[in-house]
């Protein structure tokens, strides 16, 4: 549905460079919600306001529902944008009109008639159960009941898309769950597809079908949740289940392991089932269990006897269970969050 090539954008202010978006590839699947991670400053806004070309790249390809936006112009832009519904942290609302005036606003820039634009204000305010709120203004809602108000007037030109920038970063935990639902029923119910950036991990954990994780203008780690968080070395796994910092400097002749697991396996007493088998002590250092997308994800960092060679087997065991196994021993320490992933956590990855 979105299809991001190679796209880059350079800021320049006093004789300053700021590659804000470095060569980005993604892909949206029609359908989905596709979430953008990063730190501030890692070029999330930037890639988001390129996408409906509120900011026009340097280079690269923007492909929305078929169309290479950048090669439109005119009236043929202005439909594909309307294609594009974007809704804001700060909800960007007037505060002179009641909210059925803030929702017929971009019906009135559109050009419906004034004798359509009432029903479908009506349809939009029914959609995101604001029905009641029609005559208030603004100031009278909750932020929650804002946002509400800033996605009906988003989806008033009947987008297949939907831009999301940092919707709910201004609103307390339980506001936040209820507009998370309600973008997730948007997307069931209107298929619509949902791109949106955070750096909450509540938002991955609730709504988020595939994720890519930026960092200094450039993806560094891409694809469905799922996939990710069995991946080995993937940073997703570890912001949203962490372990401890660092592997504690046990006796030596001990091997250190991180085992990922989800769903069936979770409820599958491996551990014993290694003891048992092996006749051996487990020691658990360290985990984390969350609800991911309505599936139950963990992470364990346990401490076998004997060093890795001894544990071959031990280690099949697990990855025979179904387990995604990374043996950490020697001592290595778990890269801290945002930094690279050094090429030896992939080979150790491989060790088995
Ligand atoms: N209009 C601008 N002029 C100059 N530099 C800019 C401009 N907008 C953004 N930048 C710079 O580009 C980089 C990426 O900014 P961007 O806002 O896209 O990041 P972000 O990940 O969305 O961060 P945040 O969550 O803080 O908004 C930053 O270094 C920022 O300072």
């Amino acid at each position: 549905m979105i299809q991001i090539e190679k796209l880059s954008k350079v800021y320049r202010s006093r004789g300053r460079e700021v590659n804000a978006v470095d060569g980005v590839d993604l892909t949206v699947r029609e359908g989905e919600v596709f979430g953008v991670l990063g730190r501030s400053g890692a070029g999330k806004s930037t890639l988001l306001r390129c996408v409906n070309l509120l900011e026009r790249p340097d280079s690269g390809r923007i492909v929305v529902d078929g169309r290479d936006l950048l090669s439109l112009d005119g009236r043929a832009l202005r439909r594909a944008r309307q294609g594009i519904g974007m809704i804001h942290q700060h909800f960007g609302l007037l505060s002179s009109r009641t909210v059925a005036g803030n929702v017929a606003f971009p019906l009135e820039v559109m050009g419906v008639p004034k004798a359509e634009r009432a029903g479908r204000v009506a349809e939009l305010l029914e959609l995101v159960g604001l029905a009641e709120q029609a005559r208030a203004y603004p100031a009278q809602l909750s932020g929650g009941q804002k946002q509400r108000v800033g996605i009906a007037r988003a989806l008033a030109g009947r987008p297949k898309v939907l831009l999301s920038d940092e919707a709910t970063s201004a609103l307390d935990p339980e506001t936040t769950a209820s507009i998370l639902e309600l973008l997730r029923d948007l997307n069931r119910r209107l298929g619509l597809t949902v791109l949106l950036i955070t750096h909450e991990m509540e938002v991955v954990k609730r709504i988020c079908d595939s994720v890519a994780i930026m960092r200094e203008g450039r993806v560094v780690e891409s694809g469905p949740v799922r996939e990710l968080l069995l991946r080995p070395g993937s940073e997703l796994a570890r912001d949203l289940l962490p372990l401890p910092e660092t592997v504690p400097d046990g006796p030596a002749a001990a091997t250190v392991v991180d085992v990922t697991f989800e769903g069936e396996s979770a409820d599958r007493p491996f551990i014993s089932s290694l003891a048992r088998t092996y006749s051996i002590d487990v020691n658990i250092l360290g985990g984390s269990v969350e609800r991911i997308g309505g599936t139950r994800f963990g992470r364990l960092r346990i401490e076998l006897p004997g060093d890795p060679d001894l544990n071959a087997a031990q280690i099949a065991h697990l990855r025979e269970a179904g387990l995604t196994v990374e043996v950490r021993t020697p001592a290595a320490p778990e890269p801290l969050a945002g930094t690279a992933v050094p090429e030896t956590a992939a080979e150790e990855a491989s060790l088995s």
